[in-house]
């Protein structure tokens, strides 16, 4: 449903692609910070979320992800900076007059009401929208939710999983243009969650409606999002698709939060600058590594990546995947430490001279072994002038 009142058929549009970077603005947050007693919650978060966006916030406990959220529904305001909707400034707005809905982690159904009753709750005794009953909009958003004929359940009979579900057919009722979720999967086990996400994707695209949603499981918000915000202690550290932050990510931060990763510092000593070449070597304790640098060494085209002299310090990250094990050459040796069964691959850990290395392999691994990568398959994180 949008704010023109059109009912779900007809604003349908499942998407198949997300909203590029020309989409409109749907919610914007534009130097926001949130102290409490001058505490830092969050400071300097300066966010884009377009249109029919399915944006994440990701990041480890305690980095503001819930206060960011709270910010955009309203039930906090912000002690600095402004918070917009399609370029309204609705900073001083409370929750009710933002046309947001909210899904908490905990259901929050009331126990005493039927599914049924509690998806009609959220229309507020307001007449449902595109002329229909609330019986036939409270049926219609159970379908939607994959949920149809359960109106007059209990929802105590319901599972975790359903009973979000239920959350979210009712956070949908008055027909909100932002969807707002906060950790709605984390009471549920491994699966269901696996499986909820799939169902809130498929939701929100037939919905075509803006979503932010908070998660602390960085492969949750990669496999739902169009893009993520990594935040780190109250401010977003990188801002980018899915895809991107796994494979250029921007900080060192980045590249540690998000899945496994080999993570080096070493000085330049082979510097592009210098020679010409768009492959930097790397000393590293005594060690040469080779690494691609410049545009589209990564095979993405992109021009930021920094461009290092020689003697300037490097970080760079290889990902375990990229880890090849009996390397000829750009490899070092490294001695089996563990190993950890995944079904399909094998996570095994390695020691290089004190400096841990991370690999995946097919085949079990023990003793020392050559271990390296093609210099395309390293990303350069970081460049200090020393
Ligand atoms: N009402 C409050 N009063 C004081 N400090 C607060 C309040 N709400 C949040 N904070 C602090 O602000 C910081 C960010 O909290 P927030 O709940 O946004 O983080 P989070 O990333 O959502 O964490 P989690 O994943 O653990 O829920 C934390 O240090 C927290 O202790």
């Amino acid at each position: 449903m949008d704010s023109n009142g059109d009912d779900l058929s007809t604003t349908a549009r499942n998407r198949a692609h997300a909203p590029g970077p020309d989409a409109p603005v749907a919610v914007e947050l534009a130097g926001v910070a949130k102290r409490y007693d001058g505490a830092v919650a969050v400071e300097d978060v300066n966010l884009e979320i377009r249109e029919g966006e399915f944006f994440t916030l990701v990041g480890p406990s305690g980095c503001g992800k819930t206060t960011t959220l709270r910010l955009i529904a309203g039930f906090e305001t912000a002690t600095e900076g402004t918070v917009r909707f399609g370029g309204r400034d609705v900073s001083g707005l409370p929750p009710e007059d933002r046309d947001v809905g909210v899904v908490f982690q905990n259901y929050a159904l009331f126990p005493h009401m039927t599914v049924g009753e509690n998806v009609a709750y959220g229309l507020n005794f307001a007449d449902p929208p595109g002329g229909v009953t609330r019986e036939e909009r409270v049926a219609e958003l159970l379908e939607l939710v994959d949920l149809p004929g359960t109106a007059d359940r209990d929802p105590d009979s319901l599972s975790g999983g359903q009973r979000q579900r239920v959350a979210m057919a009712r956070a949908i009722a008055p027909g909100p243009d932002l969807l707002l979720l906060d950790e709605p999967m984390s009471a549920l086990d491994a699966q269901l969650r696996e499986r909820l996400r799939v169902q809130i994707r498929t939701i929100q695209r037939e919905l075509g409606i803006t979503t932010v949603y908070v998660t602390h499981d960085q492969e949750e918000a990669l496999a739902i999002s169009d893009r993520v915000a990594v935040m780190r202690g109250g401010t977003p550290d990188q801002v980018a698709p899915p895809r991107t932050v796994y494979r250029e990510p921007d900080s060192r931060f980045v590249a540690e939060f998000v899945g496994d990763n080999n993570v080096f510092s070493g000085t330049a000593v082979d510097a592009a600058g210098s020679t010409g070449n768009d492959v930097l070597a790397v000393d590293i304790d005594g060690e040469t590594l080779r690494v691609a640098t410049g545009p589209g060494a990564d095979g993405t085209g992109r021009g930021d990546e920094p461009n290092p002299d020689s003697g300037d310090r490097v970080t760079f990250c290889v990902r375990p995947e990229h880890l090849e094990i009996d390397r000829s050459s750009n490899a070092v040796r490294a001695t089996v430490e563990s190993a950890e069964f995944l079904g399909e691959t094998t996570r095994v850990h390695l020691d290089w001279d004190g400096t841990p290395l991370v690999v995946r392999t097919r085949d079990p691994l023990t003793g020392t072994v050559a271990v390296g990568f093609h210099p395309d398959d390293a990303h350069v994180i970081d460049v200090e002038r020393l």
